[in-house]
C-alpha cells in the first residue's frame, strides 16, 4: 500500500477549498507549498473559462499564477474580495494560526483580512493543540532590528513566552528580505500560553511591520489527513 503523503494531503485540502469558487469571485492567492496547489488547480479551472479576478499574496504566487494566465489586480484595485485560500504553519482549535513560514505574512493578513472568508488549507500535521511549537515569524524593519528584537524578548516574557529569536537568513547565509523589503525574525518560543495577548502586545512594538498570529481572521479550516478531509470552523459565508 503506497504511504499518504503529507503533499497529497495539501492537494486533497486544496481541491476541496476549490469547491468555493464560483465564477465572478475576487479570490486572495495564499503563499506556501500547499496554496500553490490551490493555484495549480485554480488554473486549470480558469484555463477552462473560470472568470475570476485575484490578487496574489506573494511575488512567489504572483510568478505561478502568472504563468497560468490567472488574471491578476492589485489589492488597491480590488481592495474588497470574497474569498482567501491560504495555508497555515499551524492552527488550533479556536482557528487561530501561525503563518509567515514563507515569509509572506504581511501580504497574507492585509489580503486575508481585506476577503469575506478566509479559508485556511492545511495537511492533518498542522493542527495543535497549543500553538507554538513553530516558531512565530515576525517582520520588522532593517532599521532597529536590535532594538525591536529586545523589545519583542521583553513583551513576549509579559505574556509567558521565552526563547531565542533570530532574524531569518536564506540557505546561502544572507538576510532573508521580504518581498516588502523588511526582515523576518522567527521567535523559538515554545507554547505560547496566550497568543491574543501576545498577538496585541507585538502589535504595538513600533519597529514591528506585523506578526504570524492571525487571530480570529480565519473563518475555517480545510485539514486533509489520510483519513479524508476534516473542516474546522464554517465553510459558508455566515457571519
Ligand atoms: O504562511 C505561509 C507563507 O508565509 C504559508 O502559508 C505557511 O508557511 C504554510 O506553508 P506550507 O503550505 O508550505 O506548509
Amino acid at each position: 500500500m503506497t504511504a499518504f503523503s503529507s503533499d497529497a494531503a495539501k492537494r486533497l485540502a486544496a481541491a476541496e477549498a476549490l469547491k468555493l469558487v464560483a465564477p465572478g469571485m475576487r479570490l486572495g492567492l495564499g503563499t506556501g507549498s500547499t496554496a500553490r496547489h490551490f493555484v495549480d488547480l485554480l488554473g486549470a479551472r480558469v484555463a477552462g473559462g473560470l472568470d475570476v479576478i485575484c490578487v496574489p499574496t506573494s511575488e512567489q504566487t504572483r510568478a505561478q499564477a502568472e504563468q497560468l494566465f490567472i488574471p491578476l489586480a492589485t489589492i488597491d484595485s480590488v481592495p474588497e474580495l470574497d474569498l482567501t485560500v491560504d495555508g497555515a504553519d499551524e492552527f488550533d482549535a479556536r482557528l487561530r494560526l501561525i503563518k509567515g513560514g514563507g515569509g509572506a505574512l504581511l501580504r497574507e493578513k492585509i489580503v486575508a483580512t481585506a476577503s469575506r472568508r478566509m479559508i485556511v488549507i492545511a495537511d492533518s500535521s498542522k493542527q495543535v493543540k497549543t500553538l507554538g511549537a513553530f516558531p512565530l515569524p515576525v517582520e520588522v524593519t532593517p532599521f532597529g532590528l536590535e532594538v525591536t528584537c529586545r523589545m519583542i524578548r521583553a513583551t513576549a516574557e509579559a505574556t509567558g513566552a521565552t526563547g531565542s529569536i533570530r532574524p531569518r537568513q536564506t540557505a546561502g547565509g544572507k538576510a532573508f528580505i521580504s518581498d516588502n523589503g523588511n526582515y523576518i525574525v522567527d521567535c523559538h518560543f515554545g507554547a505560547l500560553p496566550d497568543p491574543d495577548e501576545l498577538a496585541r502586545r507585538l502589535s504595538a512594538i513600533p519597529g514591528v511591520v506585523e506578526h504570524g498570529l492571525f487571530i480570529g481572521v480565519a473563518k475555517a479550516v480545510i485539514s486533509a489527513g489520510p483519513e479524508g478531509v476534516e473542516i474546522f470552523g464554517r465553510l459558508d459565508e455566515a457571519p
